[in-house]
């Protein structure tokens, strides 16, 4: 059984107007029909620009935002349909790093408080009930059962007890990742979502952070959900990876395959943004400069969510039909109608684009053509 199944997932926020905003006008839908899988001890990389419902999407599977519609299969249980105190008891099982570690540290606790507060809050650690012994006792022992717990987690993210006195400032950004790892890491969960978790770290740390999140999945068999808008970040950690755009998913494959034949329009693009190391392979590859802004969420527009920016538009199917997220081949699935003959090179980008498909010519010239834009990014 999959650890997490999401079906048909959809979180719309209303908009409110009035004085005492009680008049709904309509609603952003960030999330907006989402279904994907993550298989046990898997990490799987969601990606997308900023304000496709990423992180909506994350804080919905913790149930931290209302769910509009859907499922949230965690096991065999779906923790859309929970109840709050049964859902709260739940979230020990699930967890969340948070891309600010110092916004998301309480500067007046120190480390050895944050830590303990979930292992308090869910009641864990401490002597079974069964055994006999006095309440300060049985306190006694609980406090340093959680506190053993929580050195264990600091020493599983490379720091050690000597930081359960000290304050999240006194810590450098990374340690302080390290901090909100070791947050999550203390409840011994299953899944941990990271959202964005490095990318406010300097570029040299965040390696080691993404090696830390690398070795705690193998040691302790741990599942991820990865959200990341960098592309590097997503594919040096994921399994599997999932492109949303406009509240929707349109491309999802394993990371090798959907970064060596990205299949869907918006996938080209955003690959195609990403510069690469060696300047040769720079020079040479295809650039897809998007036009127009990303639409508002509280107004997608109809049909393919991406066709008011697509060089590949069809008239009519496009415009009016809402693709599918399809299987195109093995594990590769794309919502796009015409993904496998715009990858052919069968149907060519619109006219109108001509200038915003550009191929480098190796010696570091970039020329504009109007013609097949090529197989994908190298
Ligand atoms: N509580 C909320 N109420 C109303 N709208 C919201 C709320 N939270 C998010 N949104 C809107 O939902 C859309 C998706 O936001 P979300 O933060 O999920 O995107 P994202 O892809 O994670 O972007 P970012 O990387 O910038 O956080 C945005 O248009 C955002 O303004």
């Amino acid at each position: 059984m999959s650890l997490l199944e999401i079906t048909d997932l959809k979180v719309h926020f209303p908009i409110k107007r009035g004085v005492v905003f009680d008049r709904t006008i309509g609603h952003v839908r960030a999330v907006d029909g989402v279904s994907l899988t993550i298989e046990r001890g898997q990490t799987y990389g969601l990606v997308g620009e900023s304000g496709c419902g990423k992180t909506t999407l994350g804080r919905a599977v913790l149930r931290l935002v209302d769910i509009t519609e859907g499922q949230v299969w965690f096991g065999d249980r779906d923790l859309a349909g929970l109840d709050t105190e049964t859902m709260r008891r739940e979230r020990r099982h699930l967890q969340m790093v948070f891309q600010d570690p110092l916004g998301s540290l309480n500067p007046r606790q120190n480390i050895g408080s944050i830590l303990l507060e979930g292992l308090q809050a869910h009641g864990i650690g401490g002597p079974a009930d069964d055994q006999e012994m006095s309440q300060s006792e049985r306190r006694a022992r609980t406090l340093q059962d959680q506190r053993a717990r929580v050195v264990d987690a600091l020493e599983r993210v490379g720091l050690s007890a000597r930081a359960l006195t000290r304050y999240p400032h006194e810590f450098s950004g990374g340690q302080r990742q390290r901090i909100g790892i070791a947050r999550a890491l203390v409840l011994r969960p299953d899944l941990i979502i990271c959202d964005e978790p490095v990318s406010a770290l300097d570029v040299s740390i965040q390696a080691q952070v993404l090696n830390l999140l690398e070795g705690l999945q193998k040691e302790l068999g741990l599942t991820y959900l990865v959200i990341a808008h960098d592309l590097a970040v997503v594919r040096h950690v994921s399994d599997v990876v999932g492109v949303m755009y406009l509240g929707s998913l349109v491309e999802e494959a394993s990371g090798d395959d959907l970064y060596e034949t990205p299949m869907h329009p918006y996938t080209r693009s955003l690959m195609s943004a990403v510069p690469v190391p060696d300047p040769q392979v720079e020079d040479a590859r295809e650039r897809i400069l998007l036009a127009g802004d990303l639409p508002s969420p509280a107004a997608p527009p109809p049909g393919c969510r991406f066709h008011t920016r697509c060089p590949w538009r069809q008239e009519e199917r496009c415009d009016t039909e809402r693709p599918e997220l399809r299987t195109v081949r093995g594990t590769h699935k794309v919502a796009c109608h015409y993904a496998e003959q715009i990858l052919s090179g069968e149907i060519r980008p619109r006219e109108e684009y001509a200038e915003r498909i550009v191929h480098g010519t190796g010696a570091g010239a970039a020329t504009a053509t109007g013609t097949r834009s090529g197989s994908g990014t190298t």
